[in-house]
């Protein structure tokens, strides 16, 4: 295999759902790279037969919270996209540990940046930097300048927005050798497509339930949903408009967008699931507010009394319905003016490819059931 001498990127957490759509984008539409790095604790070996003739695809097992782990992963390459982080919203992992992957790992990259000389640094943030807040603000439409009450007291997002602040403000600091660092952070809103972990989990739960999903969200409630193949797209464009505009883009943050609808949580899920058979039955919440709240904190009770026995994590607890009922909807053009993205999937071709997907996990529990699983399975 000859290897070209163009440049090397690092994709931290590149075995997950969104830095493996990363690393199979930037295969297929960066033409000046010629090693990817991905940075993992968990590798997935699949990656590595994506190698080419032009492009190598190198796995590296590594702890980001580790120092001397990154600074290896990072030696010798020009660019680094950090998308690892704990995503973990339902305490199933303590809060030291969030803190110590999503913040001092955060930490470690810029640190190795500086020690080994790497220039760029596209940081993989979230729209929950910003909000949903606690008091139920609506963020509708929002885009980077919007004003809003930003308050954080949970881990995932405390940890994501301190993390973001030190990407920021770490812009145009001096590396080893003089140079300077330069550095910008996307901040997806929920992203879906091929691989959602979150989509396997409700379609197992329609499959429970005979394929019905039970409405608990006024559909009037919006939520940001991002196609995971244009978060790629753009991150593949920030890092290459990074390098050749640092002045532009340099400590600047982007909300992820593309076409998706605007919807309710639940109804967006419909468009993928629906295609599979399940309906949602209700066309308001089939069970008032104040009760789901009450069966939120009697979760958040158990989880607490549970503690030290085992992990129960349910997907509803206080936090998860307040995110889930508040509006939070980005439309704004920032991306677009400094670096020239446009959504590389339309939605219906966003849509086309999750709901493909959807499906192969019906044919996946079909073989399971024809050794025997039980269940009642069917899709058109
Ligand atoms: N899933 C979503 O809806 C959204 C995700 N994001 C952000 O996007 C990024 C990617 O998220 P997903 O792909 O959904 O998550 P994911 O969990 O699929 O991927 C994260 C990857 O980071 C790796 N990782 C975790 N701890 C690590 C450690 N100590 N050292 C090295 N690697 C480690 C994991 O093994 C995993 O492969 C994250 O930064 C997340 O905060 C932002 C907005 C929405
Ligand atoms: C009340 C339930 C009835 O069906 C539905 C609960 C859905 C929630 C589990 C999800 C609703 C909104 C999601 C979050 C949102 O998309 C923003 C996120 C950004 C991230 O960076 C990480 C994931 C998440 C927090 C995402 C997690 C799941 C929801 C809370």
């Amino acid at each position: 295999m000859t290897v070209g001498s163009g440049q090397v990127y690092v994709v931290t957490g590149g075995c997950g759902f969104l830095g493996s759509h990363l690393v199979r984008m930037l295969l297929e539409h960066e033409k000046n790279i010629s090693e990817i790095r991905v940075f993992d604790l968990h590798l997935d070996e699949s990656l590595r037969t994506l190698s080419n003739d032009r492009v190598k695809v190198r796995l590296i097992s590594g702890d980001i919270s580790r120092l001397e782990d990154v600074r290896e992963a990072l030696r010798g390459s020009h660019l680094v996209i950090h998308t690892a982080s704990l995503v973990d919203v339902w305490g199933r992992v303590p809060a030291s540990k969030i803190t110590e992957v999503n913040v001092t790992g955060t930490m470690n990259v810029l640190q190795a940046c500086k020690e080994e000389e790497v220039q760029y640094l596209v940081y993989t943030s979230s729209m929950e930097v910003v909000g949903p807040n606690i008091h139920g603000d609506h963020f509708y439409r929002g885009n980077e300048d919007t004003e809003y009450r930003i308050y954080h007291k949970e881990p995932y997002p405390l940890s994501k927005a301190k993390a973001e602040k030190l990407v920021l403000e770490a812009n145009g600091a001096k590396i080893k050798g003089g140079k300077l660092l330069y550095t910008c952070s996307l901040r997806p809103t929920g992203i879906y497509g091929e691989g959602h972990e979150l989509m396997k989990q409700f379609h197992r739960q329609g499959l429970r339930t005979g394929r019905c999903v039970f409405r608990a969200i006024p559909p009037a409630i919006e939520h940001g949903r991002v196609y995971v193949g244009n978060v790629a797209w753009m991150h593949l464009l920030a890092a290459r408009q990074l390098q050749i505009h640092p002045s532009t883009l340099g400590g600047q943050v982007y909300f992820c967008y593309d076409s998706s609808p605007y919807k309710s949580y639940e109804d967006f899920n419909m468009e993928f699931l629906s295609a599979c058979g399940f309906k949602i039955i209700g066309s308001r919440p089939l069970v008032p507010y104040f009760l789901l709240y009450l069966l939120a904190l009697l979760n958040a009770l158990m989880q607490w009394l549970l503690h030290g026995f085992f992990t129960y994590a349910p997907i509803l607890n206080p936090y998860t319905l307040a995110v889930a009922s508040t509006t939070f909807t980005v439309q704004t053009d920032k991306a677009e003016k400094h670096f020239g993205y446009q959504p590389l999937y339309a939605w219906e071709e966003a849509k086309k490819r999750t709901i493909t997907w959807v499906k192969s996990l019906e044919v996946s529990r079909k073989d399971l059931k024809d050794v025997g699983e039980k269940g009642n399975y069917c899709c058109n």
